[in-house]
């Protein structure tokens, strides 16, 4: 492999029992990390502002909560688990007034970091550990025994040992058992914007729906596209997930993998891709993230209405009545724990 992986064998889990970390936020990694931690012999407390939603969950999960600052001030490792676009400020009122040479700034993704919207002093640890999967399946995986893959990445060495106390957290929730690769906040930032943005979340629902509507404006029930476009899309990347796509062509029938590699190409093409390095060009020159921050300092009205417009997508309601008549994956969309 030409990354360095790193396992359970190669991380000191004492490293970590022998800090105090603050955890600060409690949503989708913040409250995997804090409780997993916890479970891994951590001293873990949580910082999150006094009129926070979260504050109740992390209370009945056993947490001791306090306000951002105050957890700052009383943790050697401070973990940043608050929204991206909150960070900022977050930091500048609440946590760079509480750090010291000797403790530790953690991020769980490096956009704060990477595009200069944080410059911690220069005698603190600065490193990332970063899950490669959402905070629920992350908590999931650690009370299964198991473990998500995670990034891990050292930006400031002040006392010489960030890496290892670094490695150290991911053993804590589990990300060693699984492996933990060794990256740069650079790395991190830039691939995981583009896969979100290009292929993952993007991408991925811009292609089921268009496909729902070429269908359903043809004339095709609407139930029967989504689940040719959607229901069907988890069976075949569960395929790919155990053993590539070669795994799901091999599954799949003859005709189903001739019309993959003969028609695929057509829908993701040329330009296609062109559009691709554009996206990771405005991800590489920041201007994406220029873009993100101006449109939250201003309110987010675009994020707002693109965000009801998918929610108004038709695809979204045949898939409320298709998914009542299947009780296993009837979830709702706000689920946490
Ligand atoms: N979602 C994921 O699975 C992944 C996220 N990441 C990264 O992890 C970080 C956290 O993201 P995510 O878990 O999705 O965040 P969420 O939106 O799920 O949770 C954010 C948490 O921060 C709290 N919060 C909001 N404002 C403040 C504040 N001013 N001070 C302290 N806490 C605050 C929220 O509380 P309240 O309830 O009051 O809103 C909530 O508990 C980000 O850097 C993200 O990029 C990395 C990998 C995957
Ligand atoms: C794919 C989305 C993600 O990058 C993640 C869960 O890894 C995120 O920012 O939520
Ligand atoms: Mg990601
Ligand atoms: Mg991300």
């Amino acid at each position: 492999m030409s990354v360095e992986v790193y396992y359970d064998d190669d991380a000191d889990l004492g490293l970590i029992q022998g800090k105090k970390v603050a955890v600060i936020g409690y949503g989708s990694q913040g409250h995997a990390h804090a409780l997993s931690l916890r479970d891994s012999g951590v001293d873990v407390v949580i910082g999150l502002p006094t009129g926070s939603k979260s504050r109740v969950k992390a209370e009945e999960q056993g947490l001791r909560v306090v306000t951002p600052a105050e957890a700052a001030a009383e943790a050697d490792v401070i973990m940043l688990l608050a929204p991206d676009t909150v960070q900022r400020t977050l930091y500048a009122e609440s946590i760079a007034p509480h750090l010291a040479p000797g403790k530790a700034l953690f991020f769980g993704h490096g956009f704060n970091i990477r595009y200069d919207l944080i410059k911690p002093p220069a005698e603190v640890d600065v490193a990332m550990v970063a899950p490669k999967g959402p905070g629920h399946l992350v908590r999931r995986q650690y009370v299964d025994g198991k473990g998500v893959p995670c990034l891990v990445a050292v930006e400031q060495d002040a006392s010489g040992s960030a890496f290892a106390l670094a490695l150290s957290y991911a053993k804590g929730i589990g990300g060693t058992r699984a492996g933990a690769i060794r990256t740069t906040f650079t790395e991190e930032t830039e691939t995981d914007l583009f896969g979100e943005q290009a292929v993952l979340c993007g991408g991925a629902a811009a292609l089921v729906q268009t496909g729902f509507e070429v269908l359903t404006e043809a004339g095709y029930a609407p139930e029967i596209a989504y689940f040719e476009c959607l229901h069907e899309l988890k069976l075949i990347v569960d395929l790919m997930y155990e053993g590539g796509i070669a795994r799901m062509r091999y599954s799949v029938s003859d005709t189903a993998e001739y019309g993959d590699l003969s028609r695929g190409p057509r829908v993701v093409d040329a330009r296609v891709k062109e559009e691709m390095r554009k996206i990771l060009s405005e991800i590489q020159s920041g201007e994406f993230a220029r873009e993100w921050i101006a449109e939250d300092d201003a309110g987010r009205p675009n994020f707002a209405k693109w965000r009801a417009e998918g929610a108004a997508h038709p695809i979204e309601e045949t898939g409320r009545k298709l998914r009542g008549m299947m009780s296993w994956v009837d979830r709702p969309i706000t689920e946490t724990a």
